[in-house]
């Protein structure tokens, strides 16, 4: 098998992914968190930014087929993920905010090993994927470790490669650089821009989005702007600038 993560393509030649909402609503703990959302759009590195709470991890469920709508559809590459379960597997890996809402096996191994078998390989395969997957990503020496042993910035890097394994045609990473270190940040980066599926990257940080073809900005649960990535963020800024200027921490709740 091709290993993707040693591929030299970068993000810009990797498949884009068609997303297309259509009024969608979900709410939570009785109150809406997300409401009238429609979205039309493809891309290969999509990035989605927001205040905190403004709906991004909700919308990162939704894409990956993990909650139903309570009003509206949500098709990705034509596909209604919630309703085909079999589909998601195959289409869509997404890495939560927190590893250890992620991680449920003890060893390293283990953990990156069972999407796959997830999706029919057999362990011994499985295991040797997993393991090209630890050198791709310069672990190597993880081979054998207990999940135990890792720090919170390295299950989350785990729990990343775990995904990366399964080779999605659509990786959602909801801040995947959260407590990671700066050179394995930088490493992720390069393996990021290597892989040959679309990216949906959430993140607070506009830097780390900075190779994205399209930004989505959600704001109160809609949709505050969408587009090219450069012209997004830069008016995104502008309003996080302002807004931080502002000594009223109860923009905070809303
Ligand atoms: N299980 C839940 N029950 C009730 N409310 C929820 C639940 N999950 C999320 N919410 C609320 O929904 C809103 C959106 O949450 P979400 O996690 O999608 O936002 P976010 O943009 O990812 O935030 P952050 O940047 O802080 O991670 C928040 O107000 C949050 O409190």
């Amino acid at each position: 098998m091709k290993d993707t993560l040693a591929a030299p393509a970068s993000g810009l030649s990797a498949a884009p992914v068609q997303l297309d909402l259509s009024g969608v609503s979900v709410r939570l703990g009785g109150r809406p968190v997300l409401s009238g959302l429609d979205l039309s759009l493809a891309s290969a590195r999509l990035g989605v930014v927001g205040r905190n709470g403004s709906g991004k991890s909700t919308l990162s469920r939704l894409l990956a087929g993990l909650i139903r709508p309570d009003g509206g559809t949500v098709r990705v590459n034509g596909r209604d993920l919630f309703a085909d379960r079999r589909a998601a597997l195959a289409e869509v890996g997404i890495l939560f905010q927190n590893p250890d809402h992620q991680v449920i096996f003890p060893t390293v191994i283990e953990e990156i090993a069972f999407g796959l078998t997830q999706q029919g390989r057999p362990r011994a395969e499985a295991e040797e994927v997993a393991r090209r997957t630890l050198a791709a990503f310069g672990v190597a020496h993880w081979d054998g470790a207990y999940v135990e042993t890792l720090s919170q910035g390295q299950r989350h890097l785990l729990c990343l490669m775990a995904v990366a394994a399964m080779r999605p045609r659509l990786m959602i990473l909801d801040e995947p650089f959260a407590g990671l270190d700066i050179p394995t940040r930088a490493q992720l980066r390069r393996a990021l821009g290597r892989h040959e599926g679309a990216l949906v990257h959430v993140s607070h940080d506009p830097d780390d989005l900075a190779d994205c073809d399209r930004v989505l900005w959600l704001d109160g649960g809609g949709v505050r702007a969408e587009g090219p990535a450069g012209a997004v963020l830069e008016a995104y800024v502008a309003e996080m600038t302002r807004a931080g200027e502002r000594d009223d921490l109860a923009d905070l709740a809303g």
